[in-house]
């Protein structure tokens, strides 16, 4: 599972605009008649429920260039945006560039054509439209598409009928189909020179090997230190959400725009040619925008499952909602969050069953920082503990160990990561020796709720339920804390 991605995103640039010339046996100098180059495509975050992680994801994403003006006034096309799709819960940092931009949703029948990028009005002050909305059942993981509301859209016509009719613009489809990016598990880092690479047509950099023996995510957390970074600059939380992270450029303007200005409009009616310099500001199109961003993907929950390995919490998240997760009596079964929802009359909490951690999770051994990052945002901490762990001989560790080692993990990780509401759930109660255990837990933790549960036989659950119900609601609010936990 990847949950921590760092993006290189660029817009693409604008089409040159055309400098022509319309002549006939009664207008022998010609009137210009050049287009405007068409605006470069953006690059869009688009959320999506169906996306999982960012595996998926490619490192560079370049959205495509617009193209290029033409004789007979035609506008150049504009460039197709790249939509990226992250899941839900993905959090926005900037290292370099613009903060994203919200994408307007609007529908086909209020989208003015005049207000079209790289359309008639060669106003370039003017921040143009952004598209809407694509179909996403007609995309996948990462695409390009040429969009206006929902259809993909070139604009080819001719200054003049535009004027005339004013109507619908001629519409084009062109969905190209996601590139997976190549998984690569070796110890690598990835050029850090962004410049480097610009104009490279969207190809992944070189990439260097490291011999330091230090993995991806922890060059990755070295190299985050030494940077800059504006943290949350944007949360995508809800399906279909979008926002812009990297801006298209301005395509450039063709000699019948540039005509429109009095001082050309003269020098093109007597014939005179438009000096070279007027021509290349004129004519070029502008860079797309740059970013480099990190994303990072945290669960939204109201109740994070906290516990180590084989406790139970995959059990007990299947017996409290309808949630069907893996269970197994080998540790990392749960090598995700699963989500599930609890209910209530009038009421609904979701609870997320985090993957297991271990001593040393802080420092990012077994699935480490991976797991912490999901516990910062749930609202409520239910601590699972397995009662039966030290018994018979077995190698585990007592209850109240086992509490103090994960309150110590969450705090090590971010310091006040365990101040939150909690409660702890004391779970395989079936087991023999079990009640005696429960009750020197009850003895030896004070200032918590401690529920005492059989996760496969369901018992112990409905009030648990009550009791996370109450908690979520800030009706009661318990903290499990080192100083009340008594250990020998
Ligand atoms: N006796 C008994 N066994 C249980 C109970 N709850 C879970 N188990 C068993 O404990 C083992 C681990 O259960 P899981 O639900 O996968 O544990 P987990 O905490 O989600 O484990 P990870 O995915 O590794 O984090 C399985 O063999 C379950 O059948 C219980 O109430 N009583």
């Amino acid at each position: 599972m990847i949950d921590r991605f760092r993006l290189y995103a660029k817009g693409g640039e604008g089409g040159s605009g055309c400098s022509s010339f319309r002549r006939s046996r009664h207008d022998r100098h010609g009137r210009p008649d050049g287009g405007d180059g068409g605006r470069g495509g953006d690059v869009i975050l688009e959320c999506s429920a169906t996306v999982w992680d960012f595996s998926n994801l490619q490192h560079h994403v370049n959205a495509k260039r617009g193209g290029h003006g033409t004789s007979k006034n035609k506008i150049g096309t504009r460039g197709a945006d790249k939509v990226v799709r992250v899941p839900v819960g993905t959090v926005v940092h900037l290292v370099e560039g613009e903060v994203p931009s919200q994408v307007e949703h609007r529908s086909s029948a209020a989208l003015d054509p005049w207000e079209i990028p790289g359309s008639l009005d060669v106003d370039l002050s003017v921040s143009h439209q952004k598209p809407a909305s694509v179909n996403p059942s007609t995309v996948e993981v990462a695409e390009t598409v040429d969009i206006i509301d929902g259809s993909s859209t070139c604009i080819e016509q001719t200054v003049e009928e535009s004027v005339r009719k004013r109507q619908a613009t001629q519409v084009s489809s062109s969905v190209s189909l996601p590139q997976s990016s190549p998984s690569n598990n070796k110890s690598r880092i990835l050029n850090e020179d962004f410049l480097s690479y610009k104009g490279e047509g969207g190809s992944d950099p070189e990439i260097v090997e490291t011999d330091d023996g230090m993995s991806e995510p922890e060059l990755e957390e070295q190299r985050e230190e030494k940077e800059q970074i504006q943290y949350n600059v944007a949360e995508l939380t809800e399906e279909g959400q979008r926002i812009i992270v990297a801006h298209g450029g301005e395509g450039g303007v063709g000699n019948i725009s540039s005509s429109k200005n009095s001082r050309d409009h003269k020098l093109t009616k007597l014939g005179a040619e438009v000096s070279d310099d007027d021509q290349s500001s004129l004519g070029i199109g502008s860079p797309g925008s740059e970013a480099i961003l990190v994303l990072e993907l945290k669960s939204i929950a109201d109740v994070g499952l906290v516990g180590f390995p084989n406790a139970g919490k995959s059990t007990l998240l299947g017996a409290m909602s309808r949630a069907k997760p893996t269970v197994g009596h080998y540790a990392f079964t749960t090598l995700r969050p699963n989500i599930g929802n609890l209910k209530y009359d009038d009421l609904s909490v979701t609870v997320a069953d985090i993957p297991g951690l271990i001593k040393g999770a802080h420092e990012n051994r077994g699935l480490g920082h991976a797991f912490l990052r999901h516990i910062e945002r749930t609202k409520v901490i239910a601590y699972v503990v397995d009662l039966a762990a030290a018994l018979d001989g077995r190698k585990g560790i007592p209850p109240w160990e086992q509490l103090k080692d994960l309150i110590l993990e969450l705090e090590y990780y971010r310091e006040g990561l365990s101040n939150r509401p909690s409660l702890v759930v004391a779970n395989k109660i079936d087991e023999a020796g079990t009640e005696e255990v429960y009750e020197e837990l009850k003895r030896r933790v004070q200032g918590v709720p401690i529920f005492p549960v059989c996760a496969v036989l369901e018992e112990g659950i409905p009030e648990l339920k009550a009791g996370l119900r109450m908690l979520v609601n800030s009706a009661e609010s318990y903290g499990l804390s080192l100083d009340r936990i008594s250990l020998d």
